[in-house]
Order: C-alpha cells, then structure tokens, then sequence
C-alpha cells in the first residue's frame, strides 16, 4: 500500500480510487486532489524547504515548474534558495486522448529570454508518468536552458521515474507511492468495460 517517507504531506493531497485517463494518455487508478494544496502555502512551505535542500546540492541558477502546480511550487523554491523562477505552459488543445505523451508545453518570452546556459532544477509537486515533467525538459531544452535535477514533492510508480532516468536526468523526491498505469490498450479496467471518470 501506500508509503508516505515524510510525515504530513499525506494529509494535504485527497487521493480518489477508479479509473482514470492522464495528461500522458495513460489509464491508472489513482486522481490525486492537488488543486487545494497551494492554498495556505505556509502548509506546503516546509515541504517546500526540504525539496529544495535537496535541489541545493545541484549549483542550481532557476528552478522551472509547469503550470500550475509545479510552478506554485518552483516560485516557494526559487524563493527558498534565492534563486531565479521560470514556468511551462501546456498547450490549450491536446487534452483526453490516449495518445501518448501528445502535449506539448513551452517556456513563455519573457522567461525563456533568461534561460539560455543556465543550470535549471525542473520540479513538478507530483510525478506520475512525468508528461508535464519531461515536456518541461523539451521545452527547457528548445530555449537551451541545461537541466540539472528534476525533483518532487512525490513520485508516483515507476513510469514517470524511468522516462526521466532514461533521459539522463536524476530524480529527487520527498516520497514515493506504488501506482501501476497502462497505455490504453493494455488497460485491465478498459478490458473490464469499467467506464472511465471524468
Ligand atoms: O507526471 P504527470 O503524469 O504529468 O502528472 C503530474 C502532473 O499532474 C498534475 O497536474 P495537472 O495536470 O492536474 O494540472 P494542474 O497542475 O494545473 O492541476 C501535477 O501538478 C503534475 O504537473
């Protein structure tokens, strides 16, 4: 079942059981409610903090969160270590199919003007199978910014994770939980005909 290595943070994500479409096109059976984790970032700052003694190891220059919940929380880090802040932004369309890591993000000007050369922490506050996390690194790369770390509050499974290390990236995370996801026609809840959530 579920491991939480760092005590609170579980309390602060409401997590729904059934089957679920992802941003990645992937079905799995777990929705994480982090709508409601930014909203008294004096709750989530502590967490905050510990990510980004973590990153701090990685003579990081900004730290890159897609929108929204990864960038809340690369604003508390960049904040944390004095640091410079940039955000990805997910294309508008692109959305409920099962095409596999189909959308696509990118840096807006006014920051990507600043990131060429620079050393970038990407953090997301959760990764699952790392579609915002690694179309962050795509558009990080396509500004010439260079990655450093890529880091979260929690990882989800294994997917995310592995897509991230094969890309050469090390992962830093606060806490780890089992979640196994599907591309769609591998889905045992599709094979099942449980209809899926909206
Ligand atoms: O690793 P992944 O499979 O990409 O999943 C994790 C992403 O999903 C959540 O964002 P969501 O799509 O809910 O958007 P939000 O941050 O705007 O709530 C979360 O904030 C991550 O960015």
């Amino acid at each position: 079942m579920v491991t939480f290595e760092v005590a609170g943070l579980a309390d602060l994500i409401r997590v729904r059981e059934g089957h679920f479409r992802f941003e990645s096109g992937h079905h799995g059976t777990l929705w994480l409610d982090l709508d409601s984790l930014f909203v008294r970032p004096s709750v989530v700052a502590p967490f905050a903090r510990q990510l980004a003694e973590q990153i701090s190891e990685y003579s990081v220059d900004v730290v890159c969160g897609p929108w929204s919940g990864g960038a809340f929380l690369a604003q508390m880090i960049a904040e944390q270590l004095d640091l410079a802040f940039a955000y990805s932004q997910p294309a508008e369309d692109h959305l409920g199919t099962d095409q596999l890591y189909a959308r696509p993000y990118s840096i807006p000007t006014a920051f990507g003007a600043h990131l060429a050369g620079k050393r970038v922490a990407v953090v997301d506050d959760v990764i699952n199978a790392a579609s915002a996390a690694t179309a962050t690194m795509a558009a990080l790369s396509a500004v010439k910014a260079r990655i450093v770390v890529v880091a979260s509050l929690m990882t989800l499974g294994q997917v995310g994770r592995q897509r991230i290390t094969e890309l050469g990236h090390v992962v830093e995370t606060l806490q780890s939980r089992d979640h196994t996801i599907w591309p769609s026609n591998e889905c045992p809840l599709c094979a099942s005909r449980v209809p899926l959530e909206s």
